[in-house]
């Protein structure tokens, strides 16, 4: 970390660059001393390792203009459910605030990402934008790509400039999560992806509602999703209450409950044909209590695997979750759920 590039701004954030972070890739954190010297103790900067495998290239994308859509990342070859996609550290980290004015700011992240090595400014400088306003081209590339990566306990936005060029969908083949100790973002298939295929992730939750995905959509990234479970919105929405009344049933352990494995089953159907496979954490382990619940601790354990596998594409291995399922596998017998629905 040079500390000669480091300014103070006000008496409390202070833009940090690191030219020489990954081999060369460089990163700007825009925040507090206090949290820039958290994330100086993080691995990426101490252990020249911890990087191995991260912000190289997979060889499995390549990037094409998408009509309607702006550029989109495409598979260069067949690709399997699980095949990572992406792993990268974030070219500009810029604590959470709503204290500076937008000009104060834009003076800020332009410093941040002008003090980037010129490749790593270059793609950043190069990523898409929702307002299309020089005056704020450094804060609208952020609005457009940003995701949040946690810092101590503090939000931080995060420009990854590779996974920016993911386009959103609703029903999406791909998932990501964010590594808060590696400061990376990973980004995994869920589904078979043929050669020449987009690669997408979804932006906001497709398990709402239509018009509230397409509010979201609009409010947040300025554009209206034309995706066939969009475009069919009467169907999508009819097939979200009966998945949410599903999970209402499998969820009720009242004598009276019509919870079954059958309805977990059907559930998993309903979430295979939305396209929702990055999603199946949740069917899955519904699906393992229904069956635990029945004294089927086989088809138990194996849709136990299923959700931890899931959940370590979509939240990562600290996820609080994965330890439900972690129980469940070690005991299945000794489960809470173990003959509960046995009468
Ligand atoms: C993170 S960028 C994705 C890559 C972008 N298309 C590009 O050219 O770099 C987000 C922007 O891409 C566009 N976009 C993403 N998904 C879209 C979709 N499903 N339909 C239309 N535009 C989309 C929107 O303009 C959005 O603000």
């Amino acid at each position: 970390m040079d500390r000669g590039l480091c300014r103070l701004v006000g008496s409390k954030l202070c833009v940090y660059t690191d030219t020489s972070f990954s081999d060369g890739r460089g990163i700007s954190l825009f925040t507090t001393p206090e949290l820039a010297e958290h994330a100086l103790a993080l691995p990426p900067f101490q252990n020249p390792d911890a990087l191995k495998g991260i912000n190289k290239a997979s060889g499995t994308w390549y990037t094409q203009e998408i009509p309607g859509k702006g550029m989109g990342m495409l598979a260069k070859r067949d690709l399997q459910s699980k095949d990572r996609i992406t792993a990268h550290t974030p070219a500009l980290l810029a604590y959470l605030e709503s204290d500076l004015s937008t000009t104060e700011r834009e003076k800020f992240f332009k410093l941040a990402v002008s003090q980037l090595p010129e490749e790593t400014r270059e793609m950043y400088l190069g990523l898409a934008t929702v307002y299309g306003l020089p005056q704020v081209k450094y804060q609208d590339v952020v609005k457009a790509n940003t995701f949040q990566l946690d810092i101590d306990g503090h939000n931080h936005l995060a420009v990854f400039p590779e996974t920016s060029r993911m386009n959103h969908a609703c029903a999406p083949n791909a998932q990501y999560y964010l590594d808060p100790t590696l400061l990376t973002h990973f980004v995994h298939v869920t589904r078979p992806v043929k050669e020449g295929e987009e690669i997408t992730i979804s932006y906001t939750s497709p398990l709402d509602p239509t018009h509230i995905r397409q509010q979201r959509l609009s409010q947040g990234f300025h554009f209206t999703c034309t995706c066939t479970r969009c475009i069919d919105h009467e169907r999508t929405d009819t097939v979200l209450q009966h998945i949410q009344a599903m999970q209402n049933s499998l969820n009720d352990w009242s004598p009276s409950s019509t919870g079954s494995p059958d309805v977990a089953e059907e559930l998993l159907d309903a979430y295979r044909q939305e396209g929702l496979e990055g999603f199946m954490d949740i069917p899955y382990g519904f699906a393992a209590l229904a069956y635990n619940a029945a004294n089927d601790e086989g088809m138990a354990a194996e849709y136990a695997e299923r959700a931890e596998e899931l959940i370590l594409l979509k939240d990562g291995a600290w996820a609080p979750n994965l330890r439900i399922w972690q129980e469940l596998l070690r005991d299945p017998r000794g489960h809470w759920s173990y003959g509960r629905r046995m009468g």
